[in-house]
């Protein structure tokens, strides 16, 4: 079954909008997760604006000390030395490295990975040595996935925005047709796969219909715009069905 990890970076992000302390990283990770999501995700940025350092070592702390059963804590970011700081301290169970520029607005790309083959090889046996599962936020591109096995990656993430922006266009099919592809050269070589960006209520059981065997899939700009509506409770649980109705 595809685990559901809920990305809390738009709730920081709405908190971060005043001096207040809600609504609340971690009170937010605790609806998401007693309401059945398997994961949590941050992504912190260099200038903090969505989730702060602070927020990653509130749910570090919350999620070691108050949950038996495992909650998979994942981390994502440019591995600069401050994150791998960050990441040192927080012990994640999974680094996803994401090639953004500090000025992005959001994530929009993947790796160019055989361009910084060398830096990302050393970075990947960095976070294996911190016992941290590793996967590298990739196009769907299926020469990236092997690159990914070459750097000796766990997974790859595939970059999900152009897949949203096809999704009511002619096209989709053959832009999904490359995501599968990308994502059984990934399997035949050993790497386990996750999905994230822009995946939503409209196009999330499509994806996993086309690629059942996704790990992971990671969301939260929508799903914090679905909790709006529904709650945080009714949105996790939608998004669950989505997962359920793939199979
Ligand atoms: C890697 C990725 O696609 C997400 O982390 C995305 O960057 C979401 O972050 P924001 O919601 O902060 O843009
Ligand atoms: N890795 C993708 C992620 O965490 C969430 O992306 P989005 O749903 O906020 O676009």
């Amino acid at each position: 079954m595809t685990v559901l990890s809920i990305n809390l970076n738009k709730v920081a992000l709405l908190r971060n909008q005043r001096d207040v302390d809600y609504p609340s990283v971690t009170g937010m990770a605790r609806i998401a997760l007693h309401a059945g999501a398997g994961g949590i995700t941050v992504h912190p940025r260099p200038d903090e604006r969505h989730t702060r350092r602070s927020d990653v070592y509130e749910l570090a702390d919350m999620l070691k000390r108050d949950y038996s059963s495992p909650v998979e804590f994942n981390i994502e970011g440019y591995p600069t030395e401050d994150f791998m700081d960050l990441v040192a301290e927080t012990k994640p169970d999974q680094v996803t490295l994401v090639p953004d520029h500090p000025d992005q607005k959001t994530s929009d790309h993947g790796w160019d990975i055989p361009a910084q083959r060398e830096w990302l090889t050393e970075i990947v046996a960095r976070l294996h040595a911190q016992k941290a599962r590793v996967s590298v936020f990739v196009d769907h591109v299926p020469e990236m996935a092997l690159a990914a096995a070459e750097i000796r990656a766990d997974r790859i993430e595939l970059y999900t925005g152009p897949y949203f922006e096809c999704f009511f266009r002619d096209d989709r099919e053959q832009v999904l047709s490359l995501y599968k592809n990308t994502a059984e050269v990934a399997r035949k070589a050993g790497l386990g796969v996750n999905a994230g960006h822009d995946l939503n209520l409209d196009n999330l059981a499509h994806f996993l219909r086309a690629i059942p065997w996704v790990d992971e899939v990671s969301i939260g700009h929508a799903l914090t715009a679905d909790a709006l509506i529904y709650g945080m409770d009714g949105a996790i649980k939608a998004y669950l069905k989505e997962i359920a109705r793939k199979s």
